[in-house]
């Protein structure tokens, strides 16, 4: 869903990633916390351009991937789900992230427990009571269980649909790293790792499809194609892709780029992972 984002939840990179082992974290050679951090200034600035109000997660000192706030919870139009990362070390994230809710007000729907492994960028939103999530190496058919339970008393759907391994265990592919909703009719894919059954559910729906550029997939490690839709059609992606860009430009997309080779090339997330919407509207 791309519905005018109101309210995200994001987490300086300042704090989180000053000092991180890339080794530790499997980040890449191009990481650099200043830079990593300068970049992330650029990325919440288009975000408050675009209208949409941020809050800061607190805590996250000494946990890098804190940044990616997409994944250690969900939000639906009734409160949040907490979830469970498959990624060892997020562990304490999703704990941040109920203080963090319990602090706002914002109801918590239920929680992810181990053996369940649920990541935020595994999940997808077709419409308000339909949700897409990827199984994979962060999320595992006991988490997608438990998560449905939660949600379909609620009137949703959950649908699993299985994930390739890509680039290993260790490496980040999610659903979500396949595909960018940018209007509740339009979505950016990088087709060749879309699951076949959703590509056909995405079809069937009457989706419009625009194919992101393989190579730049490929130079990006997939980068290219995490895309924040802040409205419909309008969007926020990484510097340095323009076959990708004027992709969603011909199908009527308005894009903002900021550089982002030392946060997002190099840590695996991009935009979408960066931000966890709480309202759109
Ligand atoms: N939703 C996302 O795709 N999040 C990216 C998370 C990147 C982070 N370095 C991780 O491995 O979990």
């Amino acid at each position: 869903m791309a519905a005018p984002l109101k309210r995200v939840l994001m987490c300086s990179a300042g704090t989180a990633m000053r000092g991180a082992d890339p080794a530790r974290w499997h980040y890449g050679p191009q990481f650099d916390p200043a830079r990593a951090a300068a970049q992330h200034a650029r990325l919440s600035a288009l975000v408050e351009a675009a209208g949409a109000r941020i809050d800061w997660l607190d805590g996250a000192d000494g946990l890098a991937d804190s940044v990616f706030t997409h994944d250690p919870s969900l939000m639906t139009d009734r409160g949040a789900v907490i979830l469970s990362m498959g990624k060892a070390l997020r562990g304490p994230e999703p704990g941040l992230h109920e203080a963090h809710y319990r602090d706002l007000g914002i109801p918590v729907l239920g929680r992810i427990a181990a053996p369940g492994q649920v990541e935020g960028g595994d999940c997808v939103w077709l419409d308000p009571s339909t949700l897409a999530v990827g199984r994979g190496v962060r999320t595992n058919g006991a988490g997608i269980g438990q998560l449905a339970a939660i949600l379909e008393p609620l009137g949703v759907t959950v649908h699993g649909f299985d994930l390739p391994l890509w680039h290993g265990a260790d490496a980040c592919l999610h659903l979500m790293s396949v595909i960018s909703p940018l209007a509740d009719d339009l979505a950016l894919v990088h087709a060749p790792l879309l699951p076949a059954p959703f590509w056909q559910m995405l079809r069937a729906r009457g989706m419009v499809l625009v194919e992101g550029d393989p190579d730049e997939f490929a130079a990006s490690n997939g980068l290219s194609l995490n895309v924040l839709a802040t409205a419909p059609r309008a969007a926020i992606a990484v510097a340095g892709f323009p076959r990708t860009k004027a992709a969603m430009e011909r199908a009527g997309c308005s894009v903002a780029t900021f550089e982002a080779d030392a946060l997002c090339i190099a840590c695996e997330g991009g935009p979408t992972c960066l931000t966890r919407p709480i309202l759109r509207q």
